[in-house]
């Protein structure tokens, strides 16, 4: 990956061949460059953002979704604040950026963690031109730090498999959602994993849940696997358990947006069914998220906020009317998956084996 220092003005992949392909976003600079995820598979559209506003709306509008890269985009977003601000108080413009930035969605942990970084170079800033500078730099940090988390987790993950030796039959998995390079800074958490998986001739089988309602594993998922030849099935929400029972899939691989204290995750809707399938099926759980994902200021999941987006999204698909008109719509877009239904939390600092007992104090403290 370039060194920022060099050329900090263009954010291209990282140079490790498994790093290559499918991006989200583009750092240019004095924009940001932002694949229109509300319109995968059809299109391929990038737009352009260069307010802290911009980002921010995106993020809430969903043109960019997925715990890690809402973190990333909206750091980006800070370091546009910083081009933009001038005059005295160009310390509490910037400051300002940060909290519209904060507002824009409530659940993925990662969205503070990195305001929250931003926020700590900002405060040793002196002058704009200095905040300008290492906002920029640490914005790319943040970006390029995901990416090789992602890679370590894979690695940490197939040897929690027992899969790392090279001497193991493929597998089938299943997974939720996206937690691919469309939801991260390249490569994937869980979808990470199983790209791994492929290139070491591991993987059988990848199931991919639809994830109704948005659609990340129809439109993202299966549209990131086809692009890299990984073998994916994709299927209705309600067809995992019966995939389950045919004991084909070895492993669940999911994502996360929160991981609290005590190891309770929260991720997309549909995550903690899957788990009490798991269990029932005796298939393994496997939780993928970067450190930047866990919240140790949080007890438990009861306390993680749960964001409830538009009725219109269960309601309608592109317009088109799938219930009728107005009727009332429960749609919290993420759950949570208590620890002791977990097997394993993988992170870039190393793995939770059964969460469910220690927590996740072993390895953050
Ligand atoms: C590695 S992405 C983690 C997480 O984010 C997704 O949510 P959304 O698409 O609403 O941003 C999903 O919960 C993924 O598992």
């Amino acid at each position: 990956m370039n060194n920022p220092k060099e050329s900090p003005s263009l954010h291209t992949p990282c140079s490790d061949p498994r790093s290559a392909g499918t991006v989200a976003l583009r750092w240019q600079g004095a924009r940001l460059e932002l694949l229109d995820q509300r319109l995968l598979p059809a299109q391929e559209h990038w737009i352009t953002l260069e307010t802290a506003a911009g980002v921010a709306q995106s993020i809430h509008d969903m043109v960019v979704r997925g715990a890690p890269a809402i973190g990333i985009s909206a750091a980006y977003g800070v370091a546009l604040a910083a081009r933009k601000a001038e005059g005295d108080d160009w310390q509490a413009e910037v400051k300002m950026a940060i909290r519209e930035l904060a507002a824009s969605r409530p659940t993925a942990v990662n969205l503070f963690w990195a305001l929250q970084r931003m926020e700590r170079v900002l405060e040793g800033c002196v002058a704009l031109d200095e905040a300008r500078q290492r906002l920029e730099g640490e914005a790319v940090a943040i970006h390029e730090e995901d990416l090789a988390a992602n890679l370590a987790m894979a690695d940490h993950a197939l040897e929690a498999m027992g899969l790392s030796s090279g001497n193991s039959s493929p597998v089938s998995v299943l997974t939720h959602c996206n937690t691919g390079a469309l939801a991260t800074g390249g490569y994937g958490t869980a979808l990470g994993v199983i790209r791994r998986l492929h290139e070491k001739q591991l993987l059988k089988q990848v199931y991919a849940d639809e994830t109704r309602p948005w659609l990340q594993g129809s439109r993202l998922t299966a549209w990131e696997l086809v692009r890299d030849g990984i073998p994916v099935t994709l299927n209705a929400d309600g067809a995992a358990a019966a995939i389950l029972a045919t004991g084909e899939v070895r492993w669940i691989i999911v994502g996360a947006d929160r991981i609290t204290a005590n190891g309770d995750v929260a991720n997309k809707i549909g995550t903690y069914s899957l788990a009490v399938l798991a269990r029932h099926h005796k298939v393994g759980f496997m939780v993928v998220a970067p450190s930047s994902t866990v919240d140790m200021a949080l007890k438990s999941g009861a306390e993680i906020p749960i964001e409830e987006r538009d009725g219109k999204e269960v309601r309608e698909i592109r317009g088109i009317a799938l219930a009728p008109e107005g009727v009332p719509v429960f749609n919290p877009v993420f759950d949570v998956t208590p620890a002791n239904l977990i097997d394993l939390i993988v992170t870039e600092k190393g793995v939770v084996q059964n969460p469910g007992t220690s927590g996740m104090h072993g390895l953050f403290g």
